[in-house]
């Protein structure tokens, strides 16, 4: 009663602060979900698909795992980590009800580990519905991938333009079947350097990435012109900014005032479930089985920056990576 009281006393006194933090609340949760971006609706079931997605033991990769098992798909986990890949498997088969849920180690920054991957995957899997492109790394030191080449495109386009090239037989005789590949905004900064590939000269570690973002989208255009009439249809997509590790060389070289300062606006980024229904979009939606080689943001079909849309580039950048990872250019 004497709460009761003190509520409606509280109100009558203070109606104007309490009408501003309301609607303060209400508008800054309203924002939150709009900046949330899209939500895939789509229902569709995967029972008897074989899904397979890369760096799926964290991030966006792993929240995608989640989802596409509970529709009943057979879940190929290709990681890096065997040991966190273990404990991921285990989460997911937990959170999705669903047993069919493997690991398998891949090393994208190795073309020697992609060759032994896919042909298991050949070998060893009766078909391949959608293959998620996903494992990325950003804005890390000037490293290189087993084979010389620069990390953040040996790893983002490269090891999964082999992959790609290695399980497209595979993926012709599941079809209709998909290639999924995460890009990122970061695209409409970047340039293919076809004069300097690798980032040797005056490396900067945006450039890198941004470089290996839009390769993301070129390769995913070319792709779907060479598998015209296929029915294996390819997508590009960025999934929006997402709490996940991706940051992990990025924010230890922001000065901790501006970490301290940016704090607040974390409540505005996305976690992973939601940085992941683009991704869920793009691998299931009914609707796009006849779209191939576009771009999506939040679950909805975007223009690319026009880098994007340069169809030179994406035939020479093809060519070239193929002489990189040892195919024969035409392949
Ligand atoms: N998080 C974001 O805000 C954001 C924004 C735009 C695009 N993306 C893209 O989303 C994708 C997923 O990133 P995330 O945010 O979930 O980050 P994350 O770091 O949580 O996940 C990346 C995964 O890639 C794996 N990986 C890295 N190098 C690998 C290698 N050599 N071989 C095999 N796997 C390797 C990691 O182990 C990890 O599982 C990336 O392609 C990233 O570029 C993320």
């Amino acid at each position: 009663m004497q709460a009761v009281t003190a509520t409606r006393f509280f109100f009558l006194q203070y109606p104007k602060t309490i009408a501003v933090v309301t609607l303060t609340g209400v508008g800054l949760f309203g924002l939150k979900k709009w900046m949330a971006g899209g939500v895939c609706h789509s229902k569709a079931r995967l029972d008897g698909k074989i899904v397979l997605i890369t760096g799926a033991n964290t991030g966006i990769g792993k929240e995608t795992a989640v989802d596409l098992a509970r529709r009943g798909a057979r879940v190929i986990l290709a990681c890096r980590d065997m040991d966190r890949a273990n404990n991921a498997a285990e989460e997911i088969k937990k959170k999705s009800g669903n047993d069919n849920v493997v690991v398998k180690k891949l090393d994208l920054a190795s073309l020697q580990s992609v060759r032994l991957f896919a042909k298991d995957v050949a070998a060893n899997e009766a078909r391949l519905d959608v293959l998620i492109n996903n494992a990325g790394v950003m804005c890390c030191p000037q490293w290189k991938t087993e084979d010389g080449f620069d990390l953040q495109f040996g790893v983002n386009h490269l090891g999964h333009f082999l992959l790609t090239n290695c399980l497209l037989d595979l993926l012709k005789q599941s079809a209709p079947s998909r290639i999924v590949n995460v890009s990122s905004l970061a695209h409409e900064r970047g340039q293919i350097n076809f004069d300097d590939i690798n980032q040797e000269i005056n490396y900067n570690p945006w450039r890198s990435y941004s470089q290996s973002k839009l390769a993301n989208v070129l390769f995913t255009r070319e792709l779907a012109k060479r598998l015209q009439g296929t029915g294996v249809t390819t997508y590009s997509l960025h999934p929006g900014v997402i709490r996940t590790e991706l940051g992990r060389h990025f924010l230890p070289t922001i000065p901790l005032w501006k970490r301290v300062l940016y704090k607040p606006f974390s409540f505005f980024i996305k976690n992973p479930t939601e940085g992941a229904q683009t991704t869920i979009y793009c691998a299931v939606e009914e609707s796009l089985q006849n779209e191939s080689g576009f771009y999506y943001s939040d679950c909805a079909r975007k223009a690319t920056a026009p880098q994007g849309r340069d169809d030179e580039a994406a035939k020479k950048l093809w060519d070239l990576s193929a002489s990189m990872v040892g195919l024969t250019p035409s392949q």
